[in-house]
C-alpha cells in the first residue's frame, strides 16, 4: 500500500497526457482513474506554429471531452514559465494554455522522466528481452534511449513509492577502449573538445562515427543520413557502414553497462528512443551483450542483469496515464512545475 505523503497532487480528469518529442507529438485523455487511455493520431510537431494549436486540431476537435489537467513529458528544462523545447520550435506557456484551453492544472515532466515511468506500466507485451539475467523486482532500473539525442533516465523504489531521475547523462566523456577505438577517436566530431555520448550514439553521432572511420581509413564517405547508415549497416552492403553500426553497437553496450554500474540497475537496463528499435537485429548480438557485461571486476554481476528495448510505441503515454491515475505511488516532485488556474 503507497502511502500519500503531504504535496501529492491530486489530479482532476479528465487528463489530457502528452509527449512532446522533437518530432512526434502524441496524446491521450484519461476519462477517470480507472480507464484506458483513448488515444489520439500521432501529430508532428512541425504541422502545427504552437502546442494550443495542435491540442485544439489534433484532439479537442475529435472529442467531446473536456480536459481539465494536462500532463505533458518535454524533452527541455523545466524552469519559470516558458518552457522552450529541445529541438522543437514550440514553447509552453503554461498559463497561457490554461486559458486557451480551458484546464485547470498543468503538469510538466522530463521526457525521460516519463520513459522512466513507462517501465512500470509496460508488461510483456510492449518489451522484448535481448539480453537474458533475472530483473530484481524493487531494484533501480535505468532507461537510455538514442534518438534525435541521447536521453537518460533512471528509475528508483525508496519510500513505497517509484522515484523516476531525469538526467543529463547522455553528456559524460566516452573514451576509446580497444585498439581500432583508439585510431578512430581522434577523427570523431567533439563538443568543445569533448567526445560526448551525443557525439556518438544519437542519429548525428552515428552519421559522426560512419565519417571518423571513413576518415581514419582514407575513404569519401557518402551517406549522410543515420537510417541509409543503418541500414547498409545491417545488410552488410557497405564496410564504413558496417563499422559504424558495429561501433554504435558496442559504444552503447558499454555505456548501458556503465549507467548499470552507476545505478546498480539490478531491475535492468531498458533502451528505448527511436534507433534502438530500428537496430534491434544488431542490438540482440552478441556484440552488445558482452560490451554490456564487459565490467571487471564486475562481471559476475553485470551477467545477472537483463537487458530490455522499449517496443512499445507510445511508453511514455502509458507511464503518464499510469502516474496521473495514482500520483501517490510515485515519487514525483512537482514543486515549480504544476500551474493551476
Ligand atoms: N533507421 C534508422 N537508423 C538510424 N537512425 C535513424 C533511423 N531512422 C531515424 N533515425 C534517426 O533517429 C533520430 C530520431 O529519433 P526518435 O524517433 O527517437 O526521435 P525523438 O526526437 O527522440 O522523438 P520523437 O520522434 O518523439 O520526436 C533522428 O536522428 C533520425 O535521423
Amino acid at each position: 500500500m503507497a502511502l500519500r505523503f503531504e504535496g501529492d497532487p491530486v489530479f482532476q480528469f479528465p487528463v489530457l497526457i502528452g509527449d512532446i518529442g522533437g518530432t512526434n507529438a502524441r496524446f491521450a485523455i484519461l476519462v477517470d482513474a480507472q480507464s484506458e487511455p483513448r488515444e489520439f493520431p500521432t501529430i508532428q510537431t512541425a504541422d502545427f506554429e504552437t502546442i494550443e494549436e495542435a491540442i485544439q486540431a489534433g484532439v479537442l476537435d475529435k472529442t467531446s471531452l473536456q480536459p481539465r489537467t494536462t500532463i505533458l513529458a518535454v524533452a527541455g528544462p523545466i524552469k519559470g514559465d516558458e518552457i522552450d523545447l529541445t529541438n522543437c520550435p514550440w514553447v509552453v506557456r503554461p498559463n497561457e494554455m490554461m486559458q486557451t484551453l480551458g484546464l485547470t492544472q498543468v503538469v510538466t515532466l522530463n521526457d525521460f522522466e516519463a520513459q522512466a515511468l513507462s517501465v512500470i506500466a509496460l508488461d510483456d507485451n510492449g518489451l522484448e528481452k535481448i539480453a537474458a539475467g533475472e530483473a530484481l523486482p524493487m531494484s533501480p532500473r535505468v532507461v537510455l534511449g538514442p534518438g534525435t539525442g541521447l536521453g537518460v533516465g533512471g528509475l528508483v523504489h525508496s519510500a513505497h513509492k517509484w522515484i523516476p531521475l531525469a538526467s543529463e547523462g547522455g553528456h559524460i566523456d566516452i573514451g576509446p577502449r580497444s585498439k581500432r577505438d583508439y585510431a578512430v577517436f581522434p577523427n570523431i566530431e567533439t563538443i568543445e573538445g569533448r567526445v560526448a555520448g551525443e557525439q556518438i550514439m544519437c542519429g548525428r553521432g552515428l552519421v559522426n562515427l560512419y565519417r571518423a572511420i571513413a576518415k581514419t581509413d582514407g575513404k569519401e564517405p557518402t551517406f549522410n543520413d543515420p537510417a541509409e547508415i543503418s541500414s547498409a549497416g545491417l545488410e552488410r552492403t557497405d564496410s564504413v557502414a558496417a563499422e559504424a553500426l558495429d561501433m554504435f553497437v558496442t559504444q552503447l553496450g558499454r555505456f548501458a553497462g556503465d549507467l548499470a554500474l552507476v545505478f546498480m540497475a539490478r531491475g535492468g537496463i531498458y533502451l528505448t528512443g527511436g534507433i534502438a528499435q530500428k537496430i534491434l537485429p544488431a542490438l540482440k548480438s552478441e556484440r552488445f551483450t558482452l560490451a554490456v557485461r564487459d565490467k571487471a571486476p564486475h562481471s559476475a554481476m553485470m551477467a545477472k542483469i537483463p537487458v530490455y528495448a522499449i517496443t512499445h510505441p507510445r511508453a511514455p503515454v502509458l507511464g503518464l496515464a499510469a502516474y496521473a491515475r495514482t500520483p501517490q505511488r510515485f515519487g514525483v516532485e512537482v514543486s515549480g512545475r504544476i500551474w493551476r488556474a
